[in-house]
């Protein structure tokens, strides 16, 4: 989301909630689904991430010019949830007996959303600009680079995706922020 508001010029202001508040339950009692993030726009309040990113995909022109394009997008994104999962299961339950088997077994998973993006052929999962399943994928390869800095060598497009998409100058610039590089990647600060 973050990456998202950033790359099309949307300015926010965030809460970053402190654990210790949180396990007061108040703000847990009032989230729908009792978790975070919450998104505020004007009246709109809403939780659950990717229906977060589809709401500023349609405000942002970012999600398919047209219906085939947006179905596709959203086949995109719930993939990318699936590994996001995947990836989150071993981050927060099996980190230290998991992750050298994650590593291992992540070319298969990566594979499938190189084959896209290659067939694709415009740097992008769908049509010719970066649509919300764009900058999710974006952001979980991120966090895996982190995990294995080796782990897209044998992934061409998503590669040259990444790069492309880190060079992007809204992109770059907040990569560089202080206001990104203190979030830890996750709440446990395994990566
Ligand atoms: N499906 C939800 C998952 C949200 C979620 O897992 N939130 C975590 C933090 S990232 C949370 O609120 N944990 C605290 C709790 O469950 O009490 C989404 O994508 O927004």
């Amino acid at each position: 989301m973050r990456i998202m508001m950033a790359d099309q010029g949307q300015e926010w202001k965030e809460i970053l909630m402190d654990f210790a508040d949180w396990t007061k339950g108040d703000l847990k009692a009032s989230c729908v689904f009792g978790q975070l993030p919450k998104f505020e726009d004007g009246g709109l309040v809403l939780y659950q991430s990717n229906a977060i990113l589809r709401h500023l995909g349609r405000n942002h022109d970012a999600y398919g010019k047209d219906g085939k394009e947006a179905a596709r997008i959203d086949m995109m994104c719930d993939g990318v949830e699936d590994l996001r999962l995947k990836y989150g299961k071993m981050i927060y339950q099996e980190y230290d007996t998991g992750k050298d088997q994650y590593i291992k077994d992540l070319p298969n998973h990566l594979d499938k959303f190189e084959a896209v993006m290659a067939k694709n052929k415009t740097g992008f999962l769908v049509g010719d600009k970066p649509s919300f399943a764009d900058y999710s994928l974006f952001e979980v390869l991120l966090n895996h680079l982190v995990l294995c800095s080796s782990c897209l060598d044998t992934s061409p497009s998503l590669k040259s995706f990444v790069e492309k998409m880190s060079a992007r100058p809204k992109i770059k610039a907040f990569l560089g922020s202080d206001a990104y590089k203190k979030l830890p990647i996750n709440g446990n600060g395994k990566q």
